[in-house]
């Protein structure tokens, strides 16, 4: 039986100055195997908004140039084709990589995460249920009133046992050793690579090109520039009549050179894309290709101005009927597209083309630039590739990206969509709402306002169609099937009835539409009348700050909650806690008062706990690490104070813990390729303080962030065999940890709940039914 008492310290004088840390003080490196990681990260600028037009990338009155948005994009270069075959962003087994990362930003690549295979079925199990936010009752509210907060406690008296599961953590393997990954990585600017002609090169573009068996081409002028490449007209020197086709006279050619970092391992992966998808519908054919000199070079049919162009000659503005028109011809590119496995990736209307003036396909449109395509079904096996996120991969263009996208999700149909539902709107609004941000957290305030922009508030100028394109696009699920057809339907609506006076040729959506609708007119009906019920879906509802409980079956135990708990109240808790036999396993701050949940289940054997005017106080920290306490939970408060508990009797053998402005993925990914887990986390205001250990007792970790409580990922997870066993939540966003256990628990039952008031009386329901408290929080969620 462990000694309860015999580690229990009263705090220090709660912030008194004695407790304040000195700034930079080194102490030794703590007796092996504790390692100290102190990591302050400076705060993150936010520049202001720029005014309109002040900034590149600003949609201008018409006279002004507006340069089109870059675009950031991590492209696994080996990887990438096998990452395309199996279309996920990652690819590891037991701890291996697969291949090298190649990041086109300025930042280091974090190296990719270790993932053991996530396909368990816990048949026969208890499957996670997910409980919605109960409204709190009005008493409860007002009980609960944040200025006028009142202490409460309550405890659950079952009979008191050594719980088994914790036992079992502590008796799991010793060594949590992961082996070493083999991952290179290397940066490419988010910006555009050099061009050799702009640059000075010492490596010219050839005067002559003839690749692949072509005849042989001059260069001409220059038709565009992109991050990657550059496109130039070749003139066929002999023979070649033809306006479009291999014996054109006049194609595309586009350039890479091969030390880009695109081409480090290899001919540009957009090739393999194109062997597939080129030539279908909207997508240019590539006729040949090959390297020459320091180029690879890739022969394609010459297309004309961009819609970017267009928008841009034309006054910066489009009529409806010519956006309604791109609508329906994108969606039928798209819905090719799709079908042939592919997400696109990078939908903007730069990369939409018109066909070249003065030929016949001069009203259609293409969809040009696949370095970003990756495949959403998986060429062999025909699934659905599987979900997952990874909050520090972008890929896309910022302006125009989906926010699952933002948020380092795997890329899949709707996101295709949801770029170009910005695309039209851009195009008919001529700016979209997060124009201007600037700096280093600019995808952050771009996602931000993204959420917080609803489909009401992005489209209110715009015809009706383009609220109800958004509206289904930003709630689709990660795996569902567009209804292209209806898409379609939505924009031709707009139109008028005879397609040969549109601006742009539809012919290919008239085909599918019409091809769609007479094969799934049932299907079609019945959609049609599931959607006469109001839509609940909402991607951002009402933005609320709530109490995130997470609940797992144990057997019954004794466990105690406080909240609204003043510093000077927590020491008397505590020790009548550890009379009783309890530890503390989570805490928690709402309004700088902190919640306090004890339990005989921790399998700890002493605890010391500390209040400090820092998140996180370094030196006592360090101080109990000597002494072979790990952190075992940790809270912080809007003022910046935090609440630190210190445990023995952990199964963790090192430790590791960082304080960061932004969530720290990076950081994270890193320690679990060294074998640590995030064991803890909390917020104070909008910093982030993570605790990561060896010997968690975890095989495998995943994040969910986003900027509301992302019910879908979490779902995801649980069906993978993932269990949250860490929460915390900013303002702003909610992170949620979820591990699979080393030793499966007997039942593996888990559910979260939501609400306004810490949620009192839930917990006793979720006693009753064995559900204990294992995580708690509060921040960042949606009502
Ligand atoms: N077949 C073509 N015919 C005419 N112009 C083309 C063609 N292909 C590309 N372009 C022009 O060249 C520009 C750059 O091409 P592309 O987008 O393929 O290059 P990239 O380097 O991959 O671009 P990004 O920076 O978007 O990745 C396009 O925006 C377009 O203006």
């Amino acid at each position: 039986m462990p000694e309860l008492r015999s580690g229990a310290r009263q705090p220090r004088s709660p912030l008194t100055p004695g407790n304040l840390p000195s700034p930079a003080v080194d102490h030794p490196p703590p007796v092996a195997p504790v390692e100290a990681f102190v990591d302050l990260v400076p705060n993150t600028r936010r520049a202001p908004p720029r005014r309109r037009g002040a900034a590149a990338g600003v949609g201008v009155a018409a006279g002004r140039e507006e340069l089109p948005p870059t675009r950031t994009r991590v492209r696994t270069r080996a990887t990438v084709a096998k990452e395309a075959a199996v279309g996920a962003t990652r690819v590891a087994s037991k701890g291996k990589v697969t291949g090298r990362v190649v990041k086109q930003t300025r930042a280091a690549k974090p190296p990719l995460q270790p993932r053991a295979p996530v396909a368990r079925q816990r048949a026969g199990l208890g499957r996670p249920k997910q409980t919605l936010s109960p409204s709190p009752s009005p008493e409860r509210q007002s009980s609960q009133d944040p200025f006028n907060p009142e202490e409460v406690e309550d405890v659950q008296e079952e009979t008191p046992l050594v719980d088994q599961d914790s036992r079992d953590l502590a008796e799991a393997e010793t060594a949590d050793k992961k082996e070493e990954m083999e991952e290179e990585s290397a940066g490419r600017s988010a910006d555009k690579i050099p061009g050799a002609e702009e640059e000075g090169s010492t490596a010219p573009l050839p005067e002559r090109v003839q690749v692949g068996g072509s005849p042989i081409y001059k260069i001409e002028r220059k038709l565009g520039k992109g991050g990657f490449g550059q496109v130039y007209v070749g003139r066929r020197l002999s023979g070649g009549s033809e306006r479009t086709g291999p014996q054109a006279s006049e194609v595309a050619l586009k350039f890479e050179h091969r030390s880009s970092k695109g081409c480090n391992y290899g001919p540009p992966y957009e090739w393999q894309v194109y062997n597939t998808l080129g030539g279908s519908h909207g997508v240019p054919r590539v006729h040949y290709k090959g390297r020459q000199g320091d180029y690879y070079v890739m022969v394609m049919d010459m297309l004309g101005p961009s819609l970017w162009d267009v928008w841009n000659s034309s006054g910066q503005a489009m009529s409806t009927e010519m956006v309604a028109c791109i609508a329906v011809e994108a969606l039928s590119i798209l819905e090719k597209m799709h079908s042939r496995g592919y997400v696109h990736g990078d939908v903007k209307p730069e990369n939409f083309l018109l066909g070249q003036s003065g030929t016949v396909d001069e009203k259609k449109l293409f969809l040009v630039d696949l370095g970003l395509a990756t495949r959403w079904r998986d060429g062999t096996t025909g699934q659905h590739v599987d979900y997952d996120q990874r909050p520090d991969v972008f890929r896309g263009t910022v302006r125009y990206a989906s926010v699952h996208a933002h948020l380092g999700r795997t890329g899949s149909r709707r996101d295709d969509l949801e770029s170009l539902a910005y695309t039209l709107v851009f195009l008919l609004r001529g700016r979209l709402p997060w124009q201007g941000y600037q700096g280093d957290n600019k995808g952050f305030l771009v996602c931000k306002k993204k959420m917080a922009t609803s489909p009401e508030m992005l489209c209110c100028f715009c015809p009706l169609p383009f609220k109800q394109f958004l509206e289904i696009v930003v709630n689709m699920k990660f795996d569902e099937e567009p209804n292209y057809a209806k898409l379609i339907l939505l924009f031709e609506g707009i139109l008028g009835p005879n397609p040969a006076v549109r601006p742009i040729n539809t012919d290919g959506a008239q085909k599918s539409c019409s091809a769609q609708v007479g094969q799934k007119r049932g299907r079609l009906t019945v959609e049609e009348e599931e959607d006469d019920q109001p839509k609940k879906k909402i991607r951002l509802g009402m933005p609320a700050t709530q109490w995130i409980t997470v609940y797992n079956a144990r057997r019954p135990m004794k466990q105690r909650y406080h909240y609204n708990v003043a510093d000077s109240r927590l020491t008397q808790h505590v020790e009548k806690g550890n009379e009783d036999g309890l530890y503390i396993s989570s805490v928690a701050s709402c309004t700088n008062l902190w919640a306090l949940i004890m339990d005989a289940g921790t399998g700890f054997t002493a605890q010391v706990y500390e209040l400090s005017h820092v998140f996180l106080h370094k030196e006592w920290i360090m101080e109990q690490w000597e002494k072979n306490y790990y952190i075992s939970a940790i809270a912080g408060a809007n003022n910046g104070s935090s609440l630190v508990v210190m445990s023995k009797g952990t199964s963790y053998t090192q430790q590791s813990y960082k304080v960061s402005d932004s969530f720290p993925f990076k950081w994270i990914n890193k320690k679990w390729r060294e074998g640590f887990y995030v064991t803890s986390m909390a917020t104070a205001g909008s910093r982030w303080g993570v605790v990561m250990s060896r010997n968690a007792g975890f095989t495998d970790q995943v994040v969910e962030l986003d900027f509301l409580y992302p019910s879908e990922g979490i779902h995801r997870r649980w069906d993978s065999g993932y269990r949250i066993t860490a929460t915390a939540a900013t303002w702003d966003q909610a992170a949620f940890v979820l591990s699979v256990p080393r030793r499966k628990p007997v039942d593996e039952t888990q559910e979260t709940l939501r609400t306004s008031a810490f949620p009192s009386s839930h917990v006793k329901e979720k006693w009753s039914k064995n559900l204990y408290i294992a995580a708690v929080s509060y921040g960042r969620t949606v009502s």
